[in-house]
């Protein structure tokens, strides 16, 4: 530590900076965040926290306190927790963690809390939902400075319960760390993100450290709701003590829903628990939201909601943002835009969809750039197969060729099945809406709720319900 200064905030960018603050520089960043100490210190902060002797030497010539730190992810959240007095603990948090549908759930549950007449919160891939407000975040959990600033806020502003997803990035990077979880639900896992895990292994390792290390920093009690329909659910809640293990195909779930009827917007189940059934209607579709459901109610129950409440503000579910969501029209062909962007979530979406029509289905979709490529084949495979029509195409290509990723995803197409790359979405988009005749199902696959392509570091403004409405204009 170099010089003294009090505190009035903490920052990780110089652009939020205000006077008083700490200013965190975080290493491995694409750019050299300790190159933004001049800007920090303009915008008024008498703090900066640096990862090495180049940052500290700048930092003290600015006429900051410095304080250099070898373990960065270690050290910024106990600075955040302490600083901001431990936020959590004056609010109920559910942590969602899994592959596929963390948003799904995380929504869901907080809608069933704010039904019932709490003040609830979300936080993760679609923003950060208060009562009054919602805002766009950059990441699914951000970074620890980032966090600990919104959930100071949530708190200060009377959040009772907050819904939050945390992603395996969060988990190993410890963004999360010192959140005091009153419960954590697992949905799946399945293959995504070894580009930045490396293995299936070193994924899964992340994603447990919610259920262990999380909780053994905590003051609270904690309690753990598992998928034991899916593998890892079920080995985990084997090794988990007093799990809340909930499913729809392994009887020995604790909850254990069986499906009624699902449709394009409506599913209908019956939740047993013990001696207790109660019957859900809620307005959302698709097969694979049985499950979200499932997870949310169990994330509900986790916080002692009884189920014949939950099932009660269910009734008031319908489809989250970006997923599974229909572009209403009237030419008789179905348009649902998803964010189907792992080899399971394709096939689990595909397969909710083919029950629901007696005609074709056409799938768009393409991989992100910079991320995991191993996916890119399993996701043409998962695609192809189910379809009979699949236009492949870009997908947020960041700094690759968007060329050479179509190229990588076309080499998994299942063979002899029926395909075309167009690299250019809104083309393609267009060539699947002006190919569907009435009865077929156009799924749009991987953006969701996006509203923007990112082509190098740009971003472009792209939604795929405005391109789909934009193709069913050019059919008339
Ligand atoms: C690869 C990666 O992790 N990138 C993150 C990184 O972006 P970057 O390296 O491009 O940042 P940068 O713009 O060069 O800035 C570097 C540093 O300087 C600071 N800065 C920058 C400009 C300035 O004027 N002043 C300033 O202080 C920035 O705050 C940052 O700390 O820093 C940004 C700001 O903190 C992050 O939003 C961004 O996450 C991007 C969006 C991302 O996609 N990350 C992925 C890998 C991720 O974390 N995903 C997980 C899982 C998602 C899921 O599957 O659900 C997630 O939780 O989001
Ligand atoms: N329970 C599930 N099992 C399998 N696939 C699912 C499930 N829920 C959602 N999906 C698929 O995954 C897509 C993304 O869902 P959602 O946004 O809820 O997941 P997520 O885990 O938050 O994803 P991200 O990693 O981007 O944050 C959906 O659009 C759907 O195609
Ligand atoms: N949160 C996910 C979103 C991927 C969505 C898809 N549109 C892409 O850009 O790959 C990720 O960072 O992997
Ligand atoms: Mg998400």
């Amino acid at each position: 530590m170099w010089g003294d200064a009090e505190i009035g905030g903490v920052a990780i960018d110089s652009r939020r900076v205000t006077p008083g603050a700490l200013f965190v520089c975080m290493p491995g960043m694409t750019r050299d965040s300790q190159s933004f100490l001049p800007a920090a210190a303009e915008n008024g902060a008498t703090a900066a926290m640096v990862y090495d002797e180049a940052g500290r030497e700048a930092a003290i010539a600015l006429g900051l306190a410095a304080v250099q730190v070898d373990d960065y992810d270690d050290t910024v959240w106990r600075i955040c927790d302490a600083f901001f007095d431990h936020p959590t603990r004056q609010m109920k948090v559910v942590g969602v963690t899994g592959t596929n549908g963390k948003t799904t759930t995380a929504w869901l549950l907080r809608d069933i809390l704010a039904h019932l007449g709490m003040k609830a919160g979300y936080l993760g891939t679609l923003g950060f939902k208060l009562p009054d407000e919602t805002r766009e975040l950059p990441n699914t959990t951000p970074f620890a400075v980032d966090l600990y600033n919104l959930l100071a806020e949530a708190r200060d502003k009377g959040i009772e319960a907050l819904a939050m997803e945390v992603s395996s990035h969060a988990l190993a990077q410890k963004r999360v760390d010192g959140v005091e979880f009153d419960a954590a639900v697992f949905t799946n896992l399945t293959q995504d993100h070894l580009d930045y895990h490396g293995t299936m292994a070193e994924y899964e390792a992340a994603k447990w450290r919610l259920f262990t290390e999380l909780p053994a920093q905590s003051s609270k009690a904690f309690r753990a709701a598992f998928n034991i329909d899916d593998a890892v659910g079920l080995r985990w809640s084997e090794r988990f003590d007093g799990p809340l293990s909930y499913g729809i195909d392994n009887p020995s779930a604790i909850l254990l829903g069986k499906p009624a009827e699902v449709g394009v917007d409506r599913i209908r189940l019956t939740v047993r628990e013990g001696d207790t059934r109660k019957e859900f209607v809620t307005s959302l579709g698709g097969s694979y939201n049985v499950y979200n459901l499932m997870s949310a109610v169990a994330g509900a129950r986790c916080l002692d909601i009884p189920l014949g409440y939950i099932s009660l503000a269910a009734s008031g579910l319908h489809a989250v943002p970006g997923r599974f969501e229909p572009v209403l029209n009237d030419q008789g062909i179905g348009i649902l835009v998803d964010y189907a962007h792992t080899p399971d979530a394709v096939e689990k979406l595909l397969e909710a969809v083919r029950p629901l029509t007696d005609g074709r289905v056409i799938t768009v979709f393409g991989c992100g750039g910079d991320r995991d490529r191993a996916k890119r084949p399993l996701m043409a495979r998962a695609a192809s197969e189910r379809s009979d029509l699949t236009v492949v195409t870009s997908d947020n290509p960041r700094t690759e060729d968007p060329a050479a990723i179509l190229q990588e995803v076309v080499s998994g197409i299942a063979p002899g099945r029926s395909y075309v790359a167009i690299q250019d979405r809104g083309e393609a988009v267009a060539h699947a809406v002006l190919a569907a005749h009435p009865g077929d199902v156009v799924v749009i696959a991987g953006k969701g709720h996006e509203n923007y392509q990112i082509i190098g570091r740009e971003k472009i403004h792209m939604d795929d319900r405005e391109l789909a409405r934009a193709a069913l204009g050019e059919r008339l």
